[in-house]
């Protein structure tokens, strides 16, 4: 074994834990899985020659080739896709910067501030660890930077994507007009209508952080884990979503002062 061989194997390894994620973007993950157990009961089959069973695995599996590219087509035709756009890198290695996503959560408080003023509804997912890939491709795709006028003129009413939700992906914003799933939750307050309850509903399935503005109220509220914290201060929707999105590590002095300098540029207009 050379030092060729382990870089080899790192690269592989990297390859295939990116791809992975790539799936797991998408329903084509549950079919890997299966196809994953269906090798691992053939190694079993085989290691106790069970002939018959092993047979029919491998025959079926040899088939299942062909079957995996007819099915994972759309996959593969988006990968070749962002091969060709030459976004390998960029697809590879997800960027999710700590002064971009706090570049977002300032633009989303300042959106958020002045749509409770105005009334106007809002709907906001935040993707955290699991992606949301079947929700995006229920909306129309946007990927743009954050800024404050963008989510402002998302949600403004009778502009084509004001319903539905807007996904922000590694602070940016992804997509807009997504469907999301509704709570069950019968326990929900009963004056609260479609957009929260498909704010609950989204935070039960997933570990996604959303923020909603009542329409009817202008309260901003915030759901996470089946939970909804209602009527928040601009303020308070800041730090909650800091520590939800940046995490406490990077809560640290320095990262304190940088991020109040990311503050201070958008406060200034800087950031539009
Ligand atoms: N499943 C869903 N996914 C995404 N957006 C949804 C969903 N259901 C409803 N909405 C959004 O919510 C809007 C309707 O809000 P509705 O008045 O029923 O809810 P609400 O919780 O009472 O909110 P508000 O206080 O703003 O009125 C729709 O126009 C749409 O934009």
């Amino acid at each position: 074994m050379t030092p060729i061989d382990v870089v080899d194997i790192l690269v592989v390894a990297y390859i295939i834990y990116r791809v992975m994620k790539l799936l797991k973007d998408t329903s084509a993950a549950r079919l890997a899985k299966g196809i994953l157990i269906l090798v691992l009961i053939m190694l079993f089959a085989s290691f106790l020659h069970l002939t018959m069973i092993s047979w029919l695995l491998r025959n079926a599996l040899s088939v299942g080739v062909f079957a995996v590219v007819v099915i994972f087509q759309p996959e593969l035709r988006r990968l070749l896709e962002q091969i060709g756009k030459g976004n390998l890198s960029r697809m590879l290695i997800p960027d999710t910067d700590p002064d971009v996503v706090e570049s977002m959560i300032v633009a989303t408080v300042s959106a958020c501030a002045d749509m409770s003023r105005t009334k106007t509804g809002a709907l906001i997912v935040f993707e955290r660890k699991e992606r949301l890939g079947e929700i995006i491709a229920t909306g129309t795709r946007v990927d743009a930077a954050p800024s404050a006028e963008l989510i402002k003129n998302i949600f403004f009413k009778n502009s084509p994507l004001h319903d539905g939700a807007m996904i922000v992906r590694a602070g940016r914003v992804c997509a807009a007009g997504c469907v999301l799933p509704l709570s069950g939750n019968q326990g929900l307050s009963r004056d609260l209508g479609t957009r929260h309850r498909a704010a609950v509903g989204m935070s039960e399935t997933a570990d996604s952080v959303l923020v909603v503005v009542s329409e009817e109220t202008g309260a901003i509220s915030v759901a996470i884990g089946g939970m909804l914290k209602r009527h928040l201060s601009p303020e308070i929707l800041q730090k909650m979503l800091e520590s939800e999105l940046l995490g406490d590590e990077l809560r640290s002095k320095n990262d304190k002062s940088r991020i109040a300098a990311i503050r201070d540029k958008w406060k200034g207009g800087a950031g539009k």
